[in-house]
């Protein structure tokens, strides 16, 4: 319903000359705004449908392009200035391909439910506007700082402290439990998708010496305030959903296993989130689904054999004798046997890098890793567990 309002949004029509009153101001010799204000040459998309464009142009007379700031699979984010407002903007132009379009149109009635009910305080990045450009379908959003993925991968994967860790996590969550109160699964959260709100950071000496007279330095953003991205995957709970969804590292067993999924998956991507920013590294680094389900019994133990018993056709190939993992018989190299016994279990993993409050991140991270959806922390569970409640446990 709500999407089929949407839709019914007039096409607005950007490149016609410009009002009466500018149309006034141009007689009147407004040579000058005329040029500032008026519209690129139209060009052809690039041939995966990208919107071509050159940095200080305009996309429509109000935004003024000033640098490319992320690309995605949906189409490229544009760093803007938005003249009406007087402010920066991200302005996310999406490719002019029908899927893309399609699922942009989706993004746009999820950014529209979470601004409807937010009371300034979700952790989702704020959407401001929507319009269609040139077939390009454009979201506009506040301008946010860095990933915590580009963050790290900055600081040569140098793991956050703890209690940075503790308000990202504090923050993911509530940020979560707010889509789930309004019956919607993000699907695709992963650190790429949790931009810190400011770009500064503080460079600090690390603990580890290059050389004797070289000290190296690790960085350190100097605000903790996240904001969650991408609600371009965004299911809502009472739809058909697909069978795959997420980036692999983040995926539940229950998506794996083809047992159908809701909004514990989002639980699950947030438990592998937490060990990678303590970590410096990807909880499960694998591109395939029976070293995954190897890595994750080598990390949290076996499977539930409920779980096992009930895996989809595609999956029952993982598995010899009705429930055991048909692991190392059916790995693919010598590599992934060996990658998967480099792992730890979760408490040695965890208790290697973390300077404190071991005990109580191991315990949150054992309830947002179960296995079974149906035991797995809810968002709302996880904010009330020790590990946020009580900071020195
Ligand atoms: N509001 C914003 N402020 C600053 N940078 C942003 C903003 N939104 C997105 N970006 C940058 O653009 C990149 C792509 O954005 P986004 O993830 O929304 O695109 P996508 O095409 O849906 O990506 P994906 O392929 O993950 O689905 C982000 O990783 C980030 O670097």
């Amino acid at each position: 319903m709500e999407k089929e309002q949407m839709r019914k949004r007039p096409r607005l029509a950007w490149d016609v000359p410009p009002e009466p009153e500018a149309q006034r101001a141009l007689e009147l010799g407004g040579e000058g705004l005329r040029k500032r204000r008026a519209s690129p040459p139209k060009r052809d998309d690039d041939r995966d449908g990208h919107y071509v464009f050159n940095l200080g142009e305009n996309l429509t007379p109000r935004y003024k392009i000033l640098s490319k700031m992320g690309e995605g699979t949906f189409g490229r984010v544009l760093e803007c200035w938005d003249r009406q407002t007087r402010e920066y903007v991200a302005v996310k132009v999406v490719r002019s391909i029908k899927k893309y379009r399609d699922a942009a149109m989706i993004e746009v009635d999820v950014l529209q439910r979470l601004t409807k009910n937010d009371r300034g305080n979700s952790c989702c990045v704020q959407f401001r506007d929507w319009f269609d450009y040139r077939n390009h379908i454009c979201i506009v959003f506040e301008k946010l700082g860095p990933s915590l993925f580009d963050f790290l991968k900055r600081n040569k994967y140098y793991p956050f402290p703890v209690d940075l860790v503790r308000e990202f996590g504090r923050q993911l969550l509530e940020s979560v439990a707010y889509m789930h109160d309004l019956r919607l699964i993000h699907t695709d959260l992963k650190p790429e998708n949790i931009l810190l709100v400011s770009p500064e950071y503080v460079k600090l000496p690390s603990s580890k010496r290059v050389s004797s007279d070289e000290t190296e330095f690790r960085c350190l953003p100097k605000s903790s305030a996240i904001k969650l991205i991408d609600f371009g995957s965004t299911a809502f709970d009472n739809q058909n959903h697909s069978s795959t969804v997420c980036t692999r590292h983040y995926r539940a067993p229950e998506i794996i296993l083809g047992l159908g999924w809701t909004f514990p998956c989002d639980l699950w991507s947030i438990g592998c989130i937490l060990v990678e920013l303590c970590t410096g590294k990807a909880l499960f680094q694998t591109h395939e689904n029976l070293e995954h389900l190897a890595m994750m019994e080598r990390v949290l133990g076996p499977l539930p054999e409920h779980m096992v018993r009930r895996a989809n056709r595609g999956a029952e190939k993982y598995f010899r004798h009705g429930s055991r993992l048909n692991w190392p018989e059916g790995a693919i190299s010598r590599e992934s046997i060996r990658a998967v016994k480099k792992l730890d279990s979760l408490k040695d993993l965890i208790s290697r890098r973390v300077e404190h409050s071991t005990s109580s991140l191991i315990d949150l991270l054992h309830g947002l890793l179960k296995y079974d959806p149906t035991e797995r922390l809810t968002a709302q569970q996880a904010l009330d567990h020790p590990f946020f409640r009580n900071p020195t446990s």
